[in-house]
């Protein structure tokens, strides 16, 4: 067995081994030995991990670099070309805006960004194109927005890098920020995207806006879900939004603060819009009118939802092209914002309104709608509303937004479903006499 030598016990920290002068010496050959080595070892551990670094760092340039779907001049061109106001010189309503569209490729997002392109304002889009519901009928969206002449840059909210350049080649006068995770029944099975999208996303969008020279106006969508709990009707603004039903509902809410406070400290001008089920040609097909022609069509079961009491859900449906028109008026009347420099020089406009059409419509109804323009009867699987964040009703108090945008909608839930049912047969090509189901 090896006796310990007195010499490989370890000093205590801070205190000097008073050691006998052969054994010392020997020892401080061995330590030199070792501490030399150590070092060279050290300093070959370092290198080696600078190395690694910045050849990481080069391959993950390179591969950004040539990954990137946007930059180079001729990107640059497009986005100006498309960012250019065509209103002839000398029209009555001005110079034209300069809108950059969130979620261009979005339901509102194509919609409006068509409306401002048809009455010459400049528009670009922006949207990442992500499968939560089918992203061909995305792409098919951009193709009508580029037969327009608007371009749609392929990009998340969340590249701080790209909402820079998009800034540094076009003086925006407005951003139409669309882009969110929309749905209030997904909310429970991915809270991340929400977050992602309607926080994180924001608050980038924000970050970009007020650092832009000019600053550009903002108008949003928030969300009648704000309502939340609230049992007063109609909701007004002036109403309680302190009691979200749904994760989708309380990260709209929390935009509507997010917004207040780059208002407050930058000097962005802000409208929020909370919109009331919108609904329409090229619409969403994860909502309760677009799923239920789809089933009705395919001869497949609906379930429709039902409140506590066996009373039925109600809600404000609004027509896109409603919506539309507010929007136009939002960014028509926004305001400018005040910052420079990333610093605020005065006050600037902090507004919200209620978009909705203020005549709510149970869900059976809109189902025997439907069940009339499809000439099917519905399979109805009809429940009670699961604990899924859905609220039982919304209707919109509309005063607000008709005084000071002069917001007047103008369609009922029976016409606006006919434009809906036909642009559906169209789009799908769905053929009435051979009852044949193409591309649904
Ligand atoms: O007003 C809004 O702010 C919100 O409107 C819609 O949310 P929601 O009103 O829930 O719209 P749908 O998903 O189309 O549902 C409409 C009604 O149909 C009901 N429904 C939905 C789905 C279903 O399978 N069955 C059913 O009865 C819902 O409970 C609800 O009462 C949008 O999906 C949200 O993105 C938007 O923010």
């Amino acid at each position: 067995m090896r006796v310990v030598d007195e010499e490989d016990y370890p000093s205590t920290p801070g205190k000097v081994k008073v050691e006998r002068s052969g054994a010392m010496s020997r020892h401080l050959h061995r330590c030199f030995a070792s501490t030399g080595t150590m070092f060279l070892w050290a300093l070959f551990l370092v290198a080696l991990t600078a190395t690694y670094f910045s050849v990481h760092s080069f391959v993950n340039n390179t591969s950004r670099y040539f990954a990137a779907s946007w930059g180079g001049l001729h990107w640059e061109r497009q986005i100006r070309a498309s960012a250019s106001p065509r209103r002839p010189p000398g029209s009555a309503e001005g110079a034209g805006l300069s809108v950059l569209v969130t979620g261009a490729a979005g339901f509102v997002g194509t919609h409006c960004s068509l409306a401002l392109r048809k009455r010459g304002d400049g528009v670009v889009g922006l949207d990442n194109f992500n499968s939560y519901y089918d992203p061909s009928l995305k792409k098919a969206r951009r193709a009508l927005l580029s037969s327009h002449g608007v371009f749609v840059v392929e990009g998340d909210i969340n590249d701080g890098r790209l909402l820079a350049k998009l800034f540094d080649v076009v003086p925006f006068t407005h951003v139409l920020h669309l882009a969110a995770q929309a749905g209030v029944r997904y909310a429970m099975e991915n809270t991340a995207s929400y977050v992602h999208s309607n926080v994180a996303g924001l608050v980038s969008l924000l970050e970009a806006c007020k650092d832009a020279d000019p600053q550009p106006a903002i108008v949003w969508a928030s969300s009648s879900s704000v309502y939340g709990l609230n049992d007063r009707v109609p909701f007004s603004e002036a109403h309680r939004t302190d009691q979200p039903a749904s994760l989708y509902a309380a990260t709209k809410k929390a935009g509507e603060e997010i917004t207040h406070t780059y208002n407050h400290i930058y000097g962005l001008s802000v409208t929020g819009l909370r919109f009331f089920t919108v609904y329409g040609p090229w619409g969403r097909p994860d909502m309760a009118y677009f799923s239920f022609t789809r089933n009705i069509l395919q001869g497949k079961p609906i379930t429709v939802y039902r409140g506590r009491d066996h009373v039925d859900l109600a809600r404000d449906f609004t027509y896109i092209d409603d919506i539309v028109r507010g929007c136009l008026a939002s960014l028509d009347t926004a305001g400018r914002s005040t910052g420079t420099g990333g610093k605020k020089r005065g006050p600037a406009p902090y507004r919200i309104y209620n978009l909705g059409n203020t005549s709510p419509v149970s869900v059976p109804r809109l189902v025997s709608i439907l069940e009339t323009y499809l000439r099917v009867k519905a399979k109805k699987s009809v429940i009670e509303m699961p604990g899924n964040g859905d609220v039982p009703f919304t209707h919109a108090n509309i005063s607000l937004a008709r005084e000071q945008l002069g917001y007047k909608p103008t369609t009922s839930l029976e016409m606006g479903l006919k434009k809906f049912v036909r642009w559906y047969l169209s789009y799908y090509g769905y053929n009435r006499g051979t009852q044949g189901f193409k591309n649904l």
